[in-house]
């Protein structure tokens, strides 16, 4: 019989971390498919050690291994003597702290706004009754049910950082993403309300810890006061960048000893390498991620900020590409969505726009020619409604194009371009069956990402940031902030990123998108 450890560890079977080591990248895609990974999610994968479910206890001892497993480090564990005091963050303070600390720290006992400790929020809330219920999630055969508690973000009563003994530092890495600026924003002025005065912003992402020429920038409440009125980032973003130890050792010159890491699963490994290298060390730092990507790919979470935004401004881009389609004599318009490995934007646009004949997405293979390929489907659209609009995910189809192994600065895999080879063989195939076909295609992507945040992302980012703030300084680390369930929350970073997360082909949504465009299965 297998240990509990080895028969949980093959849900796990993405890559894990190590001390003080850099994670290994979150793997590619389309190896893992949500369906497989729920199959290993649930042990029944049959080269995986199983779950003993003959044993009593299997859902006892399964359910302290979650818990172990979604423990977040905290400065205690390295420094058990650390002596933690009464909280500045303080909501009845009538003006902000200017002054230092001399008569003590502003605080208000009676306050009832603290998080316990203890508090927990449910990760999963639907009780599958069978297997065979779509998008089901199970963990036995019988699908029992069995809670998962993660743990809940916001102000705690104890923090174990005096404020003026602080220098905050934020930095944004990777790709733009709506909002960017509302988190910073955010951070700064939660930073401050604690009674933070040393707040710096790191230029251009991680790069900012190495380039001499780079100068980090001093933050204020008035620095940031209006910059989530416009998209991009403040600090500046980069991929690539120094190692783990020269990004530690920036942050000792410079005496950062709490850091806030915008970004996506990059980030997030990088930041954990982060807070490893200072545990080994034995550094006093509290490292906390905000999960940065439009593609809405880090798992666990009900969306990350900026997907909202980026899904409301793919609509103008589909309803250009359907009006050019519907004025056109057999008008095709072909819309191109970010989503490397995810096709979250895909999905949502086209749902939300109700104007998508055919949604082509990463998780879901398709064939182009043939009887049941997308071209035959087309022909069909054509003759039968005189027009069509594609949306298809950038990371879509990439069986078709010719492999470069070219990677970016990051070592992301740069992807061949879908939108163009789709127009490209739509054409041809029109022109070689003799019907004639008017043939746009729209990538809108850029400016989808530049764009400022909506209201409810805005509200989203101001949350996240706050939270990360709260987190950091309950003495947290390594850990990343996100909403589940609509309640918001604190995660151990490699939980979020082991994988990235995808679209479930059998799930509700992809099924209510299937019901919305109509169209075939074209595998
Ligand atoms: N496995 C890793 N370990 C440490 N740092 C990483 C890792 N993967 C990426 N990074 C760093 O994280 C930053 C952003 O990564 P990238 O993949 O470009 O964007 P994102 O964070 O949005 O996924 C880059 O500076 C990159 O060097
Ligand atoms: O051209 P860039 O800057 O490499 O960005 C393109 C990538 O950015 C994304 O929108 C988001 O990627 P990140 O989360 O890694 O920033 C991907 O969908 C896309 O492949
Ligand atoms: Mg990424």
């Amino acid at each position: 019989m297998a240990t509990l450890s080895q028969a949980i560890a093959p849900k796990l079977s993405f890559p894990r971390v190590s001390d003080g080591g850099r994670l290994p990248r979150p793997r590619a895609l389309p190896t893992i498919t949500a369906a497989k990974s729920r199959r290993v999610f649930a042990g029944i994968k049959s080269h995986d050690p199983p779950i003993d479910f003959g044993d009593p206890d299997w859902k006892s001892k399964f359910q302290s291994d979650f818990e172990r497993r979604f423990n977040i480090p905290h400065i205690t564990d390295v420094f058990p003597d650390a002596v933690s005091i009464p909280s500045t963050f303080c909501l009845k303070m009538r003006t902000p702290i200017t002054e230092e600390f001399v008569g003590g720290y502003p605080s208000d006992e009676e306050w009832h706004g603290y998080i316990n400790n203890n508090d927990r929020v449910l990760l999963k809330t639907i009780h599958f009754s069978s297997p065979t219920s779509a998008g089901a999630e199970c963990i036995d055969p019988n699908c029992t049910w069995v809670e998962q508690w993660v743990h809940r973000a916001g102000p705690r009563e104890k923090i174990y950082f005096k404020p003026e003994e602080v220098k905050a530092a934020i930095v944004t890495c990777g790709g733009l993403c709506p909002g960017l600026n509302d988190v910073i924003r955010h951070i700064v002025i939660t930073l401050e309300i604690y009674g933070v005065k040393k707040i710096v912003g790191i230029p251009y992402g991680y790069r900012g810890f190495s380039e001499q020429d780079l100068a980090e920038m001093r933050l204020t409440r008035k620095v940031v006061q209006n910059v989530h009125l416009s998209g991009g980032s403040l600090l500046g973003v980069s991929r690539g960048g120094p190692e783990t130890t020269a990004i530690v050792d920036s942050m000792e010159e410079r005496g950062i000893n709490m850091l806030f890491v915008l970004g996506g699963n990059g980030t997030h490994a990088g930041a954990n390498a982060i807070h490893n290298e200072c545990r080994r060390r034995r550094l006093k730092v509290a490292v906390v991620g905000v999960p940065k990507t439009i593609d809405n790919d880090i798992l666990l979470m009900d969306k990350t900020f900026g997907f909202d935004t980026a899904v409301e401004e793919a609509q103008r881009a589909i309803n250009s590409a359907y009006i050019e389609a519907h004025s056109a004599y057999h008008g095709i318009g072909i819309v191109k969505l970010m989503g490397r490995s995810s096709g979250f934007i895909a999905m949502h646009a086209s749902l939300a726009s109700g104007q998508i004949d055919i949604c082509l997405i990463p998780e879901v293979p398709f064939h182009l020619h043939g009887p049941h390929g997308v071209l035959q489907h087309l022909k069909y659209l054509i003759e039968t409604k005189g027009s069509a609009v594609v949306c298809i995910a950038e990371g879509a189809g990439q069986n078709f194009l010719k492999k470069t192994n070219a990677t970016d600065a990051s070592g992301n895999i740069v992807l061949g371009d879908i939108g163009v080879y789709l127009q490209q063989e739509t054409k041809k195939y029109f022109r070689e069956i003799g019907i004639p076909a008017d043939v746009k295609f729209i990538d809108p992507t850029y400016m989808i990402r530049a764009c400022r945040a909506n209201a409810s992302d805005g509200i989203l980012c101001t949350v996240l940031g706050q939270n990360a703030v709260h987190g950091a300084f309950a003495g947290y680390s390594g850990t990343t902030v996100g909403i589940c369930n609509t309640h918001y929350v604190y995660l151990p970073i490699p939980e979020v990123i082991s994988y990235p997360r995808l679209v479930d082909r059998n799930s509700r949504m992809w099924h209510r998108c299937l019901t919305s465009t109509g169209q075939p299965d074209f595998e």
